[in-house]
């Protein structure tokens, strides 16, 4: 083995657009820049968890001009399988967190770079402290729920993903007289909804911040046939409950729910209270591939080559982030378990309302 300072990087949770991107701001950076070996982990913890450790090694041939604009990661990923609290076949559940301690010294990395959510950087970080290692965290998830970063990769593309929905939707709509449901994803936050309502034209945006009645769409469409308006776009975003405040799922009964479905109750109740045609669309994980679009590629680039530098610098438990027009980067303790949610009190919940967008409350 040569002696050239060897770091780690895994991508973990959801996949987006500019995964790969990061990638190879990072391989550049620490290749080109310090002269490092870098270690890519499969998918997430779980590549941590075999024997032998599934990792490979990344070096400049791996990134020829094709990676940066392409979604998915080429490490792989897991949003299952937390390793402090491992699901086992017979349901019970195993602390497997010492494996992944002993696959970081397989690997003999000195540093880590975790690109991930809350969740993944929460979980990353009790490891590296367990084992003792620098880690520097890179925000990355479609739903921007990451505290302490204006933006995280992959919302950029997954807005547009969504916008591009209502602009599809849009004419259909117009067409045939139609109420068009948009439900997107997000998690326990709104932002992908109220960002893609507004660029997108919708008429009412549902997010789980604010609290709708039915009553109020109603009113909202009423005064759009007034206006001679003959189609409505709904925006309704995953984490949205009924109106009796239960949260609707796609996986009923699963030790971790996943949300899907509001889209349809929402299309039932406007259709049963104003008479009109209504067609339901769920967007679902075309919202996270797509092309990444410049914003995610560029944050991408910057995030990436600041985390190699703050390990450089001999920085550690810090996360990058983008605040005031520039790269800065805190503490992981300050960011992670206090998700980032839409703020009803918020610019962009204030230019929704001054477009005349109907949120539900009013
Ligand atoms: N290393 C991991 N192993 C297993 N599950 C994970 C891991 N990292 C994140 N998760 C889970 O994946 C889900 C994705 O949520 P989140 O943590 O928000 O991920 P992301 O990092 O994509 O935001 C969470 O339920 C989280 O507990
Ligand atoms: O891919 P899965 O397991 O169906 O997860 C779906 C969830 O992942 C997301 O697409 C991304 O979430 P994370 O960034 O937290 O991984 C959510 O918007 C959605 O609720
Ligand atoms: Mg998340």
């Amino acid at each position: 083995m040569t002696n050239r300072r060897r770091i780690g990087v895994l991508t973990s949770g959801g996949d987006c657009a500019g995964l790969n991107a990061v990638l190879r701001a990072v391989v550049q950076r620490a290749v080109e820049g310090y002269g490092w070996h870098v270690v890519g982990i499969h998918k997430g913890t779980a590549g941590l968890l075999s024997r032998p450790v599934e990792a490979e090694t990344l070096d400049l041939s791996r990134f020829q001009g094709e990676l940066l604009r392409r979604a998915g990661t080429i490490l792989g990923t897991t949003n299952k399988g937390n390793p402090f609290n491992f699901p086992l076949p017979d349901g019970r559940r195993l602390d497997r967190s010492e494996e992944i301690v002993e696959g970081f010294r397989e690997l003999e990395i000195e540093g880590l770079i975790g690109i991930g959510g809350d969740g993944s950087l929460a979980i990353l970080s009790r490891l590296c402290e367990k084992a003792d290692l620098p880690l520097i965290g890179i925000p990355k998830t479609i739903d921007n729920d990451v505290a302490g970063t204006e933006v995280a990769i992959g919302y950029a593309t997954a807005v547009g993903v969504a916008t591009d929905a209502l602009d599809h939707l849009q004419p259909t709509a117009a067409s045939h007289d139609r109420i068009m449901v948009l439900e997107v994803m997000g998690r326990d936050a709104g932002h992908i909804a109220l960002a893609a309502g507004i660029a997108g034209g919708a008429d009412i945006i549902l997010v789980p911040e604010i609290p709708y009645s039915l009553d109020n769409l109603k009113r909202k469409i009423d005064e759009l046939r007034r206006r001679d308006r003959n189609f409505a776009l709904v925006v309704v975003a995953e984490a949205v409950r009924t109106e009796e405040g239960e949260a609707v799922t796609a996986s009923p009964g699963a030790a971790k729910a996943r949300y899907g479905g509001i889209g349809h109750y929402i299309g039932q109740k406007l259709a049963e209270a104003t008479g009109a045609e209504v067609r339901v669309t769920v967007l679902g994980h075309v919202q996270r591939g797509g092309t990444p679009v410049p914003r995610d590629r560029l944050m991408a680039s910057i995030f990436g080559v600041h985390a190699v530098d703050l390990l450089a610098a001999g920085k550690r438990d810090r996360m990058v982030a983008w605040s005031g027009r520039t790269v800065t980067d805190l503490a992981l303790v300050d960011v992670v378990d206090q998700p980032h949610r839409v703020d009803p009190q918020g610019a962009l919940v204030h230019a929704a309302r001054g477009l005349g967008i109907c949120l539900g409350d009013r």
